[in-house]
Protein backbone atom coordinates (compact mmCIF):
# COMPACT_ATOMS: atom_id res chain seq x y z
CA UNK A 1 0.00 0.00 0.00
CA UNK A 2 1.21 3.18 -0.81
CA UNK A 3 -1.39 5.89 0.48
CA UNK A 4 -3.60 7.73 -1.97
CA UNK A 5 -2.98 10.28 0.88
CA UNK A 6 0.93 10.78 0.73
CA UNK A 7 2.18 13.72 -0.59
CA UNK A 8 5.02 11.50 -1.94
CA UNK A 9 3.04 8.86 -4.03
CA UNK A 10 4.88 10.23 -6.84
CA UNK A 11 8.73 10.76 -7.38
CA UNK A 12 9.74 13.56 -5.77
CA UNK A 13 10.13 16.90 -7.54
CA UNK A 14 14.10 17.54 -7.00
CA UNK A 15 13.85 20.88 -9.04
CA UNK A 16 10.94 22.50 -7.03
CA UNK A 17 12.18 21.33 -3.91
CA UNK A 18 15.91 22.88 -4.82
CA UNK A 19 14.04 26.22 -5.62
CA UNK A 20 12.46 26.15 -2.05
CA UNK A 21 15.40 25.11 -0.32
CA UNK A 22 18.74 26.48 -1.22
CA UNK A 23 20.64 23.76 1.12
CA UNK A 24 19.27 21.32 -1.43
CA UNK A 25 19.96 23.14 -4.17
CA UNK A 26 23.48 22.56 -3.49
CA UNK A 27 23.50 19.06 -3.04
CA UNK A 28 21.48 18.60 -6.28
CA UNK A 29 23.73 17.67 -9.27
CA UNK A 30 23.55 19.13 -12.20
CA UNK A 31 21.49 16.89 -14.16
CA UNK A 32 18.85 17.70 -11.07
CA UNK A 33 19.63 13.81 -10.07
CA UNK A 34 20.40 13.00 -6.49
CA UNK A 35 23.57 10.77 -5.45
CA UNK A 36 22.47 8.76 -3.45
CA UNK A 37 25.40 7.03 -2.15
CA UNK A 38 26.31 10.26 -0.39
CA UNK A 39 24.97 10.36 3.11
CA UNK A 40 25.46 14.28 3.12
CA UNK A 41 22.89 14.58 0.04
CA UNK A 42 20.57 11.91 1.65
CA UNK A 43 20.16 13.81 4.73
CA UNK A 44 19.41 17.32 3.16
CA UNK A 45 16.66 15.51 1.31
CA UNK A 46 15.11 14.58 4.62
CA UNK A 47 15.68 17.56 6.36
CA UNK A 48 14.35 19.57 3.47
CA UNK A 49 11.23 17.55 2.85
CA UNK A 50 10.47 18.02 7.09
CA UNK A 51 10.55 21.59 6.92
CA UNK A 52 9.04 22.05 3.96
CA UNK A 53 5.85 19.73 4.03
CA UNK A 54 5.50 19.56 7.54
CA UNK A 55 7.31 23.07 9.07
CA UNK A 56 9.61 20.23 11.10
CA UNK A 57 13.32 21.18 11.76
CA UNK A 58 15.79 18.46 12.09
CA UNK A 59 20.07 18.21 12.68
CA UNK A 60 20.41 14.97 11.49
CA UNK A 61 23.73 13.64 13.15
CA UNK A 62 26.25 11.91 10.56
CA UNK A 63 26.28 8.65 12.51
CA UNK A 64 22.94 7.61 13.01
CA UNK A 65 20.10 6.39 10.58
CA UNK A 66 18.87 8.99 8.53
CA UNK A 67 14.72 8.17 7.78
CA UNK A 68 13.80 8.65 4.63
CA UNK A 69 10.02 10.92 5.53
CA UNK A 70 7.58 9.28 2.37
CA UNK A 71 8.22 6.22 3.93
CA UNK A 72 7.86 7.47 7.44
CA UNK A 73 5.03 8.94 6.27
CA UNK A 74 3.13 5.73 5.10
CA UNK A 75 3.37 4.36 8.11
CA UNK A 76 1.65 7.52 10.06
CA UNK A 77 -0.76 7.45 7.25
CA UNK A 78 -1.43 3.87 7.81
CA UNK A 79 -1.75 3.92 11.62
CA UNK A 80 -4.23 7.13 11.36
CA UNK A 81 -6.80 5.21 9.00
CA UNK A 82 -6.37 2.04 11.14
CA UNK A 83 -7.42 4.06 14.31
CA UNK A 84 -9.70 6.09 12.24
CA UNK A 85 -11.47 2.72 11.07
CA UNK A 86 -11.56 0.82 14.12
CA UNK A 87 -13.05 3.95 16.48
CA UNK A 88 -16.65 3.10 18.27
CA UNK A 89 -18.46 5.87 16.55
CA UNK A 90 -18.26 3.69 13.19
CA UNK A 91 -17.92 6.20 10.58
CA UNK A 92 -14.83 5.28 9.37
CA UNK A 93 -14.09 8.88 9.28
CA UNK A 94 -11.21 11.22 10.88
CA UNK A 95 -12.60 13.02 14.40
CA UNK A 96 -10.19 16.02 14.89
CA UNK A 97 -11.32 16.22 18.64
CA UNK A 98 -10.15 12.78 19.75
CA UNK A 99 -7.38 12.77 22.06
CA UNK A 100 -4.96 9.98 21.00
CA UNK A 101 -1.92 8.44 23.03
CA UNK A 102 0.77 6.44 21.06
CA UNK A 103 4.50 5.01 22.03
CA UNK A 104 6.93 4.78 19.59
CA UNK A 105 9.47 1.81 20.56
CA UNK A 106 12.73 3.05 19.30
CA UNK A 107 12.57 6.41 18.17
CA UNK A 108 15.61 7.30 16.59
CA UNK A 109 17.81 9.96 16.62
CA UNK A 110 15.10 12.92 15.49
CA UNK A 111 11.52 10.89 16.95
CA UNK A 112 10.75 11.27 13.05
CA UNK A 113 7.56 9.28 13.78
CA UNK A 114 6.58 11.01 17.03
CA UNK A 115 6.83 14.83 15.01
CA UNK A 116 4.97 13.64 12.04
CA UNK A 117 2.34 12.80 13.60
CA UNK A 118 1.84 15.29 15.86
CA UNK A 119 2.41 17.77 13.33
CA UNK A 120 -0.24 16.49 11.37
CA UNK A 121 -2.71 15.97 13.71
CA UNK A 122 -3.35 18.28 16.76
CA UNK A 123 -4.92 15.68 19.81
CA UNK A 124 -1.84 13.39 19.35
CA UNK A 125 0.48 12.82 21.87
CA UNK A 126 3.39 10.34 22.34
CA UNK A 127 5.88 8.77 24.57
CA UNK A 128 9.30 7.92 22.53
CA UNK A 129 11.48 5.66 23.71
CA UNK A 130 15.19 4.71 23.15
CA UNK A 131 18.06 2.89 24.61
CA UNK A 132 21.08 4.68 22.97
CA UNK A 133 21.77 7.82 24.89
CA UNK A 134 22.86 9.43 21.50
CA UNK A 135 19.52 9.08 19.92
CA UNK A 136 17.54 10.29 23.65
CA UNK A 137 19.54 13.23 23.42
CA UNK A 138 19.12 14.42 19.80
CA UNK A 139 15.56 12.89 19.56
CA UNK A 140 15.41 15.73 23.38
CA UNK A 141 16.69 18.47 21.40
CA UNK A 142 14.85 17.72 18.26
CA UNK A 143 11.40 17.76 19.80
CA UNK A 144 12.11 20.44 22.30
CA UNK A 145 13.14 22.91 19.07
CA UNK A 146 10.28 22.35 17.50
CA UNK A 147 8.04 23.26 20.47
CA UNK A 148 6.35 20.15 20.87
CA UNK A 149 7.89 19.23 24.42
CA UNK A 150 4.59 19.46 25.46
CA UNK A 151 3.41 16.71 23.29
CA UNK A 152 6.04 14.35 23.10
CA UNK A 153 7.98 12.41 25.99
CA UNK A 154 11.16 11.12 25.11
CA UNK A 155 12.24 8.00 27.85
CA UNK A 156 15.46 6.28 27.89
CA UNK A 157 14.72 2.57 28.19
CA UNK A 158 17.74 -0.23 29.07
CA UNK A 159 17.93 -3.63 26.74
CA UNK A 160 16.82 -5.55 29.48
CA UNK A 161 13.28 -2.87 30.30
CA UNK A 162 10.03 -4.01 28.20
CA UNK A 163 9.79 -3.05 24.97
CA UNK A 164 5.63 -1.45 25.97
CA UNK A 165 6.81 -0.45 29.37
CA UNK A 166 3.07 1.10 30.58
CA UNK A 167 4.06 0.67 34.01
CA UNK A 168 7.80 2.89 33.85
CA UNK A 169 5.63 5.09 32.01
CA UNK A 170 2.93 6.18 34.37
CA UNK A 171 0.47 5.53 32.09
CA UNK A 172 -2.97 2.85 32.28
CA UNK A 173 -3.73 2.62 28.34
CA UNK A 174 -2.42 3.47 25.07
CA UNK A 175 -3.97 3.82 21.59
CA UNK A 176 -1.13 2.45 19.69
CA UNK A 177 2.13 1.16 19.66
CA UNK A 178 4.45 1.65 16.35
CA UNK A 179 8.35 0.57 15.99
CA UNK A 180 10.90 -0.03 13.46
CA UNK A 181 12.80 -2.26 14.68
CA UNK A 182 16.45 -3.02 13.95
CA UNK A 183 16.30 -5.32 11.45
CA UNK A 184 19.37 -7.45 11.43
CA UNK A 185 20.65 -10.32 13.72
CA UNK A 186 24.11 -9.89 13.18
CA UNK A 187 26.58 -7.38 11.19
CA UNK A 188 27.17 -10.65 8.79
CA UNK A 189 23.48 -10.54 8.00
CA UNK A 190 23.53 -6.40 7.78
CA UNK A 191 26.45 -6.50 4.96
CA UNK A 192 24.70 -9.94 3.20
CA UNK A 193 21.86 -7.81 2.83
CA UNK A 194 23.38 -4.86 1.48
CA UNK A 195 25.36 -7.25 -1.29
CA UNK A 196 22.59 -8.61 -2.38
CA UNK A 197 20.83 -5.02 -3.01
CA UNK A 198 23.87 -4.74 -5.28
CA UNK A 199 25.41 -1.73 -3.39
CA UNK A 200 28.24 -0.73 -1.34
CA UNK A 201 27.36 -1.36 2.00
CA UNK A 202 26.94 1.99 4.40
CA UNK A 203 26.38 3.98 0.87
CA UNK A 204 23.64 5.80 2.26
CA UNK A 205 22.72 4.03 5.60
CA UNK A 206 24.19 5.81 8.49
CA UNK A 207 23.07 3.48 11.09
CA UNK A 208 24.89 3.02 14.16
CA UNK A 209 25.39 -1.38 15.04
CA UNK A 210 22.70 -0.70 17.97
CA UNK A 211 20.17 0.87 15.52
CA UNK A 212 20.30 -1.16 12.49
CA UNK A 213 21.49 -4.82 14.96
CA UNK A 214 19.48 -6.50 17.95
CA UNK A 215 19.81 -10.26 19.10
CA UNK A 216 17.80 -12.16 17.44
CA UNK A 217 16.90 -9.66 14.39
CA UNK A 218 13.52 -8.11 14.01
CA UNK A 219 11.34 -11.70 14.49
CA UNK A 220 12.59 -11.94 17.81
CA UNK A 221 12.08 -7.94 18.58
CA UNK A 222 8.72 -7.89 17.23
CA UNK A 223 7.95 -11.60 19.03
CA UNK A 224 8.96 -9.76 22.21
CA UNK A 225 6.08 -7.68 21.66
CA UNK A 226 3.33 -9.88 21.07
CA UNK A 227 4.33 -11.73 24.10
CA UNK A 228 4.07 -8.61 26.28
CA UNK A 229 0.85 -7.74 24.27
CA UNK A 230 -0.54 -10.73 25.66
CA UNK A 231 -0.06 -9.26 29.27
CA UNK A 232 -1.71 -5.82 28.24
CA UNK A 233 -4.69 -7.42 26.20
CA UNK A 234 -6.67 -4.02 26.13
CA UNK A 235 -4.74 -1.83 27.64
CA UNK A 236 -2.98 -1.04 24.07
CA UNK A 237 -6.01 -0.92 21.31
CA UNK A 238 -3.51 -1.28 18.11
CA UNK A 239 0.14 -2.98 18.63
CA UNK A 240 2.06 -2.46 15.51
CA UNK A 241 5.48 -2.77 14.15
CA UNK A 242 7.50 -2.25 10.64
CA UNK A 243 9.40 -5.04 9.43
CA UNK A 244 12.09 -4.92 6.69
CA UNK A 245 11.60 -8.35 5.46
CA UNK A 246 8.72 -10.08 3.79
CA UNK A 247 9.63 -13.25 5.21
CA UNK A 248 9.98 -11.79 8.94
CA UNK A 249 5.97 -10.70 8.07
CA UNK A 250 4.98 -14.44 7.10
CA UNK A 251 6.64 -15.60 10.99
CA UNK A 252 5.28 -12.76 12.54
CA UNK A 253 1.01 -13.10 11.49
CA UNK A 254 2.14 -17.09 11.72
CA UNK A 255 3.22 -16.36 15.59
CA UNK A 256 0.00 -14.22 16.07
CA UNK A 257 -1.95 -17.20 14.60
CA UNK A 258 -0.40 -19.75 16.94
CA UNK A 259 -1.99 -17.16 19.73
CA UNK A 260 -5.27 -17.57 18.48
CA UNK A 261 -4.87 -13.51 17.33
CA UNK A 262 -8.50 -12.90 15.72
CA UNK A 263 -7.77 -9.31 14.96
CA UNK A 264 -4.32 -8.19 12.77
CA UNK A 265 -3.46 -6.30 10.01
CA UNK A 266 -0.59 -6.91 7.69
CA UNK A 267 0.14 -4.26 4.45
CA UNK A 268 3.29 -2.93 2.42
CA UNK A 269 5.01 0.32 2.42
CA UNK A 270 6.61 1.10 -1.52
CA UNK A 271 9.16 3.37 -1.36
CA UNK A 272 10.72 5.59 -3.98
CA UNK A 273 11.67 3.17 -6.99
CA UNK A 274 10.33 -0.30 -5.54
CA UNK A 275 12.07 -0.23 -1.90
CA UNK A 276 9.79 -2.21 -0.26
CA UNK A 277 8.84 -2.49 3.65
CA UNK A 278 5.99 -3.91 5.66
CA UNK A 279 4.16 -3.49 8.98
CA UNK A 280 1.96 -5.43 10.95
CA UNK A 281 -0.60 -4.72 13.55
CA UNK A 282 -2.70 -7.07 15.91
CA UNK A 283 -5.63 -6.07 18.59
CA UNK A 284 -6.85 -7.76 21.59
CA UNK A 285 -10.10 -5.51 20.69
CA UNK A 286 -12.51 -7.00 18.71
CA UNK A 287 -12.80 -3.12 15.59
CA UNK A 288 -12.58 -4.65 12.68
CA UNK A 289 -10.45 -1.75 10.31
CA UNK A 290 -11.09 -1.28 6.55
CA UNK A 291 -10.38 -4.48 4.45
CA UNK A 292 -8.09 -2.27 2.32
CA UNK A 293 -5.98 -1.26 5.29
CA UNK A 294 -5.65 -4.92 7.02
CA UNK A 295 -5.14 -6.66 3.76
CA UNK A 296 -2.62 -4.16 1.54
CA UNK A 297 -0.87 -6.60 0.46
CA UNK A 298 -2.05 -9.55 -1.97
CA UNK A 299 0.98 -11.33 -2.26
CA UNK A 300 0.77 -13.23 1.25
CA UNK A 301 -0.40 -16.71 1.25
CA UNK A 302 -4.12 -16.17 2.21
CA UNK A 303 -4.21 -17.99 5.34
CA UNK A 304 -2.31 -15.29 6.68
CA UNK A 305 -4.41 -12.05 5.62
CA UNK A 306 -7.07 -11.38 7.85
CA UNK A 307 -10.77 -12.03 6.61
CA UNK A 308 -12.21 -9.44 4.53
CA UNK A 309 -14.46 -6.68 6.81
CA UNK A 310 -16.46 -5.71 3.71
CA UNK A 311 -19.31 -7.78 1.79
CA UNK A 312 -20.47 -6.56 -1.10
CA UNK A 313 -24.23 -7.50 -1.99
CA UNK A 314 -25.48 -7.88 -5.86
CA UNK A 315 -28.82 -6.00 -5.83
CA UNK A 316 -31.36 -6.84 -8.27
CA UNK A 317 -31.22 -4.17 -11.44
CA UNK A 318 -34.57 -2.80 -11.23
CA UNK A 319 -33.92 -1.77 -7.34
CA UNK A 320 -34.73 1.38 -5.80
CA UNK A 321 -32.75 3.00 -3.31
CA UNK A 322 -35.49 4.44 -1.07
CA UNK A 323 -37.18 0.98 -1.37
CA UNK A 324 -34.12 -0.82 -0.40
CA UNK A 325 -33.94 1.82 2.90
CA UNK A 326 -37.07 1.10 3.64
CA UNK A 327 -37.09 -3.07 3.53
CA UNK A 328 -33.83 -2.60 5.03
CA UNK A 329 -35.31 -0.75 8.15
CA UNK A 330 -38.46 -2.80 8.67
CA UNK A 331 -36.02 -6.15 8.48
CA UNK A 332 -33.88 -5.07 10.99
CA UNK A 333 -36.31 -3.05 13.32
CA UNK A 334 -38.38 -6.50 14.25
CA UNK A 335 -35.12 -8.56 15.16
CA UNK A 336 -34.95 -8.39 19.05
CA UNK A 337 -31.12 -8.31 21.06
CA UNK A 338 -29.99 -5.76 17.76
CA UNK A 339 -30.21 -1.95 18.04
CA UNK A 340 -29.60 0.27 14.40
CA UNK A 341 -29.28 3.58 13.76
CA UNK A 342 -29.39 5.58 10.50
CA UNK A 343 -26.51 7.86 10.62
CA UNK A 344 -27.05 9.42 6.98
CA UNK A 345 -30.20 8.77 4.75
CA UNK A 346 -28.51 5.54 3.04
CA UNK A 347 -26.00 4.40 5.91
CA UNK A 348 -26.85 2.57 9.14
CA UNK A 349 -24.86 1.62 11.93
CA UNK A 350 -25.91 -1.63 13.61
CA UNK A 351 -25.21 -3.89 17.08
CA UNK A 352 -26.66 -7.72 17.72
CA UNK A 353 -25.89 -9.23 20.96
CA UNK A 354 -25.55 -12.57 18.68
CA UNK A 355 -26.98 -14.39 16.33
CA UNK A 356 -30.18 -13.10 16.48
CA UNK A 357 -31.51 -13.75 13.06
CA UNK A 358 -31.23 -17.08 12.35
CA UNK A 359 -34.02 -19.36 12.63
CA UNK A 360 -32.72 -21.67 15.23
CA UNK A 361 -31.83 -17.79 17.29
CA UNK A 362 -35.78 -16.90 16.45
CA UNK A 363 -37.16 -20.21 17.90
CA UNK A 364 -35.11 -19.07 20.58
CA UNK A 365 -36.70 -16.03 20.99
CA UNK A 366 -40.14 -16.99 20.94
CA UNK A 367 -39.47 -19.80 23.30
CA UNK A 368 -38.61 -16.89 26.45
CA UNK A 369 -41.65 -15.26 25.05
CA UNK A 370 -44.04 -17.71 25.84
CA UNK A 371 -42.10 -18.28 29.22
CA UNK A 372 -41.93 -14.30 29.92
CA UNK A 373 -45.61 -14.26 29.19
CA UNK A 374 -46.43 -17.10 31.41
CA UNK A 375 -44.44 -15.48 34.08
CA UNK A 376 -45.08 -11.88 33.36
CA UNK A 377 -47.50 -11.43 36.72
CA UNK A 378 -44.26 -13.19 39.10
CA UNK A 379 -41.40 -11.02 37.68
CA UNK A 380 -41.67 -7.98 35.89
CA UNK A 381 -38.24 -7.36 35.46
CA UNK A 382 -37.76 -10.03 32.96
CA UNK A 383 -39.37 -7.91 30.41
CA UNK A 384 -36.68 -5.27 31.05
CA UNK A 385 -33.52 -7.31 29.92
CA UNK A 386 -33.86 -6.23 25.94
CA UNK A 387 -33.96 -2.74 27.61
CA UNK A 388 -30.60 -2.91 28.94
CA UNK A 389 -28.99 -4.70 26.81
CA UNK A 390 -29.80 -1.28 24.56
CA UNK A 391 -28.32 0.97 26.63
CA UNK A 392 -24.70 0.22 25.88
CA UNK A 393 -24.76 -2.28 23.32
CA UNK A 394 -21.65 -1.64 21.72
CA UNK A 395 -19.96 -2.96 25.03
CA UNK A 396 -21.25 -6.75 24.56
CA UNK A 397 -22.35 -6.70 21.09
CA UNK A 398 -20.67 -9.63 19.11
CA UNK A 399 -21.24 -8.49 15.66
CA UNK A 400 -21.74 -4.35 14.69
CA UNK A 401 -22.02 -3.41 11.51
CA UNK A 402 -22.60 -0.64 8.86
CA UNK A 403 -24.70 -1.05 5.75
CA UNK A 404 -23.98 1.56 3.14
CA UNK A 405 -25.85 1.86 -0.10
CA UNK A 406 -25.20 4.09 -2.93
CA UNK A 407 -27.38 5.16 -5.98
CA UNK A 408 -24.82 4.56 -8.61
CA UNK A 409 -23.66 6.39 -11.91
CA UNK A 410 -26.09 3.85 -13.87
CA UNK A 411 -28.74 4.61 -11.67
CA UNK A 412 -27.87 1.10 -10.22
CA UNK A 413 -28.02 0.40 -5.71
CA UNK A 414 -25.19 -1.00 -4.49
CA UNK A 415 -25.25 -2.53 -1.24
CA UNK A 416 -21.97 -2.70 1.21
CA UNK A 417 -22.13 -4.24 4.44
CA UNK A 418 -18.58 -3.11 6.69
CA UNK A 419 -18.14 -5.52 9.24
CA UNK A 420 -16.92 -2.77 12.36
CA UNK A 421 -16.99 -5.22 15.46
CA UNK A 422 -16.80 -8.83 16.78
CA UNK A 423 -13.99 -11.34 16.59
CA UNK A 424 -16.46 -14.18 15.11
CA UNK A 425 -16.12 -14.30 11.09
CA UNK A 426 -18.43 -16.78 10.85
CA UNK A 427 -21.42 -15.09 12.94
CA UNK A 428 -20.57 -11.81 10.26
CA UNK A 429 -21.14 -14.35 7.47
CA UNK A 430 -24.04 -15.55 8.86
CA UNK A 431 -25.31 -11.97 8.87
CA UNK A 432 -24.00 -11.07 5.33
CA UNK A 433 -25.93 -14.21 3.97
CA UNK A 434 -28.94 -13.28 6.10
CA UNK A 435 -28.87 -9.58 4.05
CA UNK A 436 -28.16 -11.12 0.72
CA UNK A 437 -31.21 -13.45 0.72
CA UNK A 438 -33.72 -11.11 1.55
CA UNK A 439 -32.29 -8.53 -0.78
CA UNK A 440 -29.78 -10.05 -3.09
CA UNK A 441 -30.35 -11.01 -6.94
CA UNK A 442 -31.82 -14.38 -6.88
C1 LIG B 1 15.89 1.12 12.78
S1 LIG B 1 16.11 2.29 14.05
C2 LIG B 1 14.61 3.25 13.88
C3 LIG B 1 14.76 4.71 14.24
C4 LIG B 1 13.53 5.57 13.91
N1 LIG B 1 12.37 5.12 14.61
C5 LIG B 1 13.26 5.55 12.43
O1 LIG B 1 12.30 4.89 12.01
O2 LIG B 1 14.01 6.17 11.70
C6 LIG B 1 15.82 1.33 15.49
C7 LIG B 1 15.87 2.13 16.78
O3 LIG B 1 15.55 1.26 17.87
C8 LIG B 1 16.42 1.52 18.95
N2 LIG B 1 16.44 0.30 19.79
C9 LIG B 1 17.16 -0.82 19.62
N3 LIG B 1 16.85 -1.71 20.59
C10 LIG B 1 15.90 -1.12 21.36
C11 LIG B 1 15.17 -1.52 22.53
N4 LIG B 1 15.37 -2.72 23.08
N5 LIG B 1 14.26 -0.66 23.05
C12 LIG B 1 14.07 0.55 22.50
N6 LIG B 1 14.73 0.98 21.40
C13 LIG B 1 15.64 0.16 20.85
C14 LIG B 1 17.73 1.87 18.28
O4 LIG B 1 18.58 2.59 19.12
C15 LIG B 1 17.23 2.69 17.10
O5 LIG B 1 17.11 4.05 17.42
Amino acid sequence: MNSSRNIYRREIDFRALALQSPEFSRRLKANDQLDFSDPDAVRQLTKSLLERDFKIRVDLPGNRLCPPVPNRLNYILWLQDLLDTTSEAGDDEYDPEKEVLGLDIGTGCCSIYPLLGCSMRSRWKFFATDIDEDNIVSSRKTVSENQKSDRITVVKTDPDDLLIPLDKLGIDRLDFTMCNPPFYESEQELLSSAAAKSRPPYSACTGAAVEMITPGGEITFVSNMITQSLNLQTRVRWFTSMLGKLSSLSAIVQKLLDLDVENWAVTEFVQGKGTKRWAVAWSWMDWRPRSDLSRGLSTLPKHLLPFPSHFNVELPKDTKLEQVCSKLESELSVLRYLVHTWVTKESCVGFAREDVWSRKARRKFSKEQHTKSANENDDPDVMDLEEQWKKAPKDVAALGFRIDLRLEADTSVSMVIRWLKGMDQVLFESFCGMIKRKFGEE
